[in-house]
């Protein structure tokens, strides 16, 4: 398992590249046949990536966890960036099509990932945190959860924002997660940016052209860095951390949150003009 123990906004400056990438960004969720795990000490998130081919694949809870089941004392968020799959839970079979979200409770024994087709594998993206409860596990498809418009063409920034584990949605003890997807022409998700000092936040981006890049803007507002992030890789923004990017292509991402409360538009807003 990747280890990614907890990052202070003060180490930030003394930080080059190499360091900034080994800290907070996931480069090689998904391999062929694999299940990859990624523990952040941010909030205790973990991140998963799960790429079926001619077999199922389980999530198997890693020695670190201490735990019988992966799940014994967490839930766990998927959402599926890849072609058609199946996820099966105890026996129950969830079949998620591209962008559709699982969302799985507390206490489930046995996670298993397929693909349909072994020719076009499904990838699964998945987002676990301690879970106190359990809360049923859900389907919702792609872009049925809550749909929210954002941004506008005059600021490259037009983006359909989909919320499908929330408070008024699929119930979860910490776990809130979504997909947005920017419209074509539109460049910039999440600007004007924020930082939610209450909640750790990870993003994923998918439906990136190989050739393209995305740069992810993070660092505490007035001491910003920058990540450049390739389709299918993940960063982990830590809870003072800005999360924002600007792509050289549309894309989608998925954005998952977990720590103190559950409330999506509890945000500290930050003014473009404040951005350092
Ligand atoms: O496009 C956006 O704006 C987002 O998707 C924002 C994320 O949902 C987020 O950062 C929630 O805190
Ligand atoms: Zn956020």
């Amino acid at each position: 398992m990747d280890i990614r123990y907890a990052t202070s906004p003060t180490e930030i400056p003394s930080l080059g590249t190499d360091a900034l990438r080994g800290r907070f960004l996931v480069e090689d969720l998904f391999q062929p046949g694999e299940v990859s795990v990624t523990y952040s000490h941010h909030d205790r998130v973990v991140l998963v990536g799960a790429m079926p081919t001619d077999r199922p694949i389980g999530l198997v809870a890693p020695a670190e966890l201490r735990a019988e089941h992966f799940l014994s004392r967490r839930e766990i968020g998927i959402v599926n960036v890849g072609a058609s799959g199946t996820v099966t839970v105890d026996g129950a079979a969830y079949e998620l099509g591209h962008g559709a979200c699982l969302y799985v409770g507390r206490g489930a024994e046995h996670v298993t990932f397929a693909s349909s087709d072994t020719a076009t594998p499904a990838r699964f993206y998945g987002f676990s945190a301690p879970a106190h409860t359990t809360y049923p596990t859900t389907l919702v498809r792609a872009g049925e959860g809550n749909v929210r418009e954002l941004g506008e063409q005059r600021t490259s920034n037009r983006r359909t924002l989909n919320q499908y584990i929330h408070a008024d949605g699929v119930r979860s003890c910490q776990v809130v997660m979504g997909v947005t997807t920017l419209h074509e022409g539109s460049m910039w998700n999440t600007m004007p940016a924020h930082t939610h000092d209450r909640r750790m936040e990870a993003y994923l981006y998918f439906n990136l052209p190989e050739d393209a890049r995305v740069l992810h803007l993070m660092g505490e507002p007035t001491e910003s860095r920058h990540l450049v992030v390739a389709n299918e890789q993940a960063v982990i923004s830590p809870s003072w951390s800005v999360h924002s990017g600007v792509g050289t292509s549309a894309y989608s991402f998925v954005w998952a949150m977990a720590g103190e409360n559950q409330s999506f538009d509890d945000m500290d807003h930050v003014q473009v003009t404040e951005l350092r």
